[in-house]
């Protein structure tokens, strides 16, 4: 669905991806993991447009991808960023209504009603403004903003970041529902546990490049893979 072949990408002078080729799936959830500064969320802003692709090619279902955000969006990509950029000014309605209006149509899949059946803690928050929710709740509200673009992939930076046991086992089994209604998904991920009980397929990186490939139960099993390239 999603490939990368040898992409190159970075910051001004400084190169942070050396010729990295990983491949997501249709239908199926691949976790990138990796040490601190490995380079995994500039993977994700580079597949996002954020950063240019200097070299290597992204292909999302064959086509080559879009350049900018917006076109990328518009490819059926969806991205929650690390740090969630809700609109903090704006209630959850507004957060929610300027997603739906600029990307739903009248056959869309996800609707308010839907993703707000799927968090209906937003349901009672409707009215509150982006600075009074608490850090779980914005991620709820960032999720299901990606939702009303209707991606036919979702892309999430570190959606546990930060927030308690409780609210990071919630997000676990709302995002391992969206799994199992097939939605698929890439995720960067500190919390090891978190990031291979939901996915199917791993891609390790470090220094920008991928350096283990396989099944998130391949992983589990190899403590020599989690001791080399995670210190897990
Ligand atoms: N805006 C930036 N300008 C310059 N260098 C950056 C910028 N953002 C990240 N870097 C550098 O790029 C490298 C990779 O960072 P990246 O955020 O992709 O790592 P990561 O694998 O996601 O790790 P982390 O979990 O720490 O976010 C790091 O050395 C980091 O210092």
């Amino acid at each position: 669905m999603l490939d990368l072949q040898s992409v190159a990408s970075g910051y001004g002078e400084t190169q942070v991806l050396h010729g990295l080729s990983l491949r997501a799936e249709q239908g199926r959830v691949l976790a990138i993991l990796g040490r601190n500064g490995a380079g995994k969320s500039t993977t994700l802003k580079t597949i996002m447009g954020l950063l240019p692709t200097r070299e290597g090619e992204i292909a999302f279902d064959g086509q080559k991808m879009g350049r900018t955000p917006y076109e990328i969006a518009r490819m059926g990509i969806a991205y929650v960023p690390e740090t969630r950029d809700i609109f903090p000014s704006l209630t959850v309605r507004e957060n929610l209504e300027i997603t739906a209006k600029r990307f739903g149509t009248k056959d869309s899949d996800w609707t308010m009603e839907r993703v707000l059946d799927l968090f209906p803690r937003l349901g009672e928050r409707m009215e509150n403004g982006g600075t009074q929710l608490s850090g779980g709740e914005q991620q709820m509200l960032a999720i299901a903003r990606a939702l009303l673009m209707n991606p036919r992939l979702l892309i999430l930076d570190e959606p546990t970041e930060g927030l308690a046991p409780i609210i990071v086992k919630l997000i676990h089994d709302k995002l391992l529902e969206l799994k199992h209604q097939g939605l698929s998904m890439i995720l960067v991920e500190q919390n090891f546990g978190f990031a291979t009980s939901l996915a199917d397929d791993v891609v390790v990186v470090s220094k920008g490049q991928a350096v283990w490939t396989g099944s998130a139960e391949e992983i589990r099993a190899d403590e020599a893979a989690q001791h080399n390239w995670l210190g897990v």
